[in-house]
């Protein structure tokens, strides 16, 4: 389905893609996850034909992506759709106009367009608020509307940068959820680039790992999982100087982390989040890194916020 072949890129003196090749199977939800820098947009962003790079080449379905302005070009351009992290929806615009945007542009019939518009908007739930702004919207009904406002061109690609990134892990999960569901009904493609383990772990059939990039290992979620390649154990923790927390916390405590960054003015990365129970007795378990000097401090902030949290052994202990 898409055919990335010995694709290089650089800005200026950096190298940001470093002669990859990747084949991504139709109708699969493919994760790419690495480091921050690692070079998971710039990726994205040539396969949907934003950006140029220097060698390789990429196709989708068998027509070459290129960023020209030529028919071919743009047509094929047209079965790619995109999910931004910031959800680019146009303020001025009601969740119909938004979703009814590219179809405007393109030229199609007001009749075609409102069948389309009204499925779509029937397809990512959100029927009640078909004439709101986004304004008044929150983050995940942004986030719907972002995706029926991609998938309006009937693409046969989507592809999500970061798509969950500035949601609540609720909110997230749903999104991932209806991700699955419109992968499954239709059979599009989705590529997932995402910071988070656990959003590949929970929805990619297949994944990749970047570092500086190179492709450090790809294949099926499940085998890499199994398998547990260097670069996964890199992922979940292993960093020099870096110390790996379990916390649970519940519903009410989601915004603990943001108040201990503030508290000890220290930094952290949420590596996974998983959901325990239901109701009174849900539970986020959250797996965190702390830089080593900060480890004692974190401990004791949580603990003396009668927050469970405990060390977690780097090698082999993996909390994904
Ligand atoms: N337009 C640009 N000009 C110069 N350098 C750039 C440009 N865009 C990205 N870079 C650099 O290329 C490298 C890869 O960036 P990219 O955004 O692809 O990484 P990423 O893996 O998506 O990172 P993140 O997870 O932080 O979003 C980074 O070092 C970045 O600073």
């Amino acid at each position: 389905m898409i055919q990335i072949e010995n694709l290089s890129k650089r800005y200026g003196e950096l190298e940001v893609l470093n002669t990859m090749s990747l084949h991504i199977q139709k109708g699969s939800i493919f994760g790419i996850i690495g480091q921050s820098g690692a070079g998971k947009s710039t990726l994205l962003r040539c396969i949907n034909g934003l950006e140029t790079f220097d060698s390789g080449r990429i196709l989708v379905d068998g027509i070459q992506i290129s960023t020209g302005n030529d028919r071919q070009a743009r047509e094929a351009r047209r079965e790619i759709g995109m999910v931004f992290q910031n959800f680019s929806l146009l303020d001025r615009l009601n969740v119909y106009d938004n979703v009814a945007f590219p179809m405007k542009s393109w030229g199609y019939k007001k009749k075609e367009i409102d069948e389309r518009v009204r499925e779509l908007i029937g397809l990512v739930d959100l029927n009640d608020k078909i004439s709101a702004f986004p304004p008044y919207l929150s983050g995940g009904q942004k986030q719907r509307v972002a995706i029926a406002r991609a998938l309006t061109m009937q693409p046969k690609v989507l592809l999500c940068d970061e798509a969950t990134s500035a949601l609540d892990p609720r909110t997230a999960e749903s999104i991932l959820n209806l991700l699955k569901e419109i992968n499954e009904k239709t059979g599009i493609t989705i590529i997932v680039v995402a910071h988070q383990l656990s959003v590949i772990r929970n929805i990619c059939t297949h994944m990749a790992i970047l570092e500086d990039g190179h492709l450090a290992c790809h294949g099926a979620t499940t085998e890499i999982f199994m398998q547990a390649p260097a670069a996964l154990r890199r992922l979940q923790g292993n960093r020099e100087n870096h110390a790996n927390l379990s916390v649970s916390v519940c519903e009410q405590d989601l915004f603990v982390f943001s108040r201990m960054a503030r508290a000890l003015e220290t930094d952290f990365d949420i590596m996974d989040i998983q959901h325990l129970g239901m109701g009174k007795e849900a539970q986020i378990h959250y797996s965190i890194r702390v830089p080593e000097e900060k480890l004692d401090t974190c401990l004791s902030w949580l603990r003396k916020k009668g927050i469970y949290c405990q060390t977690v052994e780097k090698e082999g202990a993996d909390s994904v």
